[in-house]
């Protein structure tokens, strides 16, 4: 932080360009707790919206890594879907949530949604990718 940035203004848009109306002690509880539970409150909310901006961006990465397979399938004429890649993946990552004391269950239907919107957009590509758009 240089000497002319104070620690407000660093702290305006923690998450990038676009949380300018973004109100990180927004809650329905305001008044209702003490302060002292609703700063212990805002201490861990703050790690929460770190952890969920890494998932934006993990997800944007991951969908334009799939984007590029979408067009590979698209134009050797492959199909969406691969359900032994799928069986695979599943397996690996139900074994990493157990050791990462995560619910494999969830893990399991966590990547089935992603796969499942990836599909969606294989099949977008794919049929522009037939009638000459890309
Ligand atoms: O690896 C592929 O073939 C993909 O299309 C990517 C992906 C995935 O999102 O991981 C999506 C659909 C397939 O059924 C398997 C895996």
């Amino acid at each position: 932080m240089s000497d002319t940035q104070s620690a407000s203004t660093q702290d305006a848009q923690p998450d990038g360009p676009h949380s300018g109306d973004y109100d990180p002690q927004a809650s329905s509880l305001t008044g209702e707790v003490d302060q002292s539970v609703m700063d212990e409150l805002l201490a861990v909310r703050g790690s929460i919206d770190n952890i969920d901006a890494t998932l934006v961006y993990l997800l944007a990465e991951r969908f334009k890594a799939t984007q590029r397979v979408g067009h590979l399938k698209a134009v050797h004429k492959l199909p969406a879907g691969d359900p032994g890649r799928e069986a695979a993946q599943i397996n690996r990552l139900r074994r990493l949530a157990e050791d990462a004391q995560l619910d494999p269950a969830f893990a399991e239907k966590f990547l089935n949604f992603i796969i499942s919107e990836v599909i969606r957009h294989h099949q977008a590509i794919s049929r522009s990718h037939a009638s000459g758009d890309s």
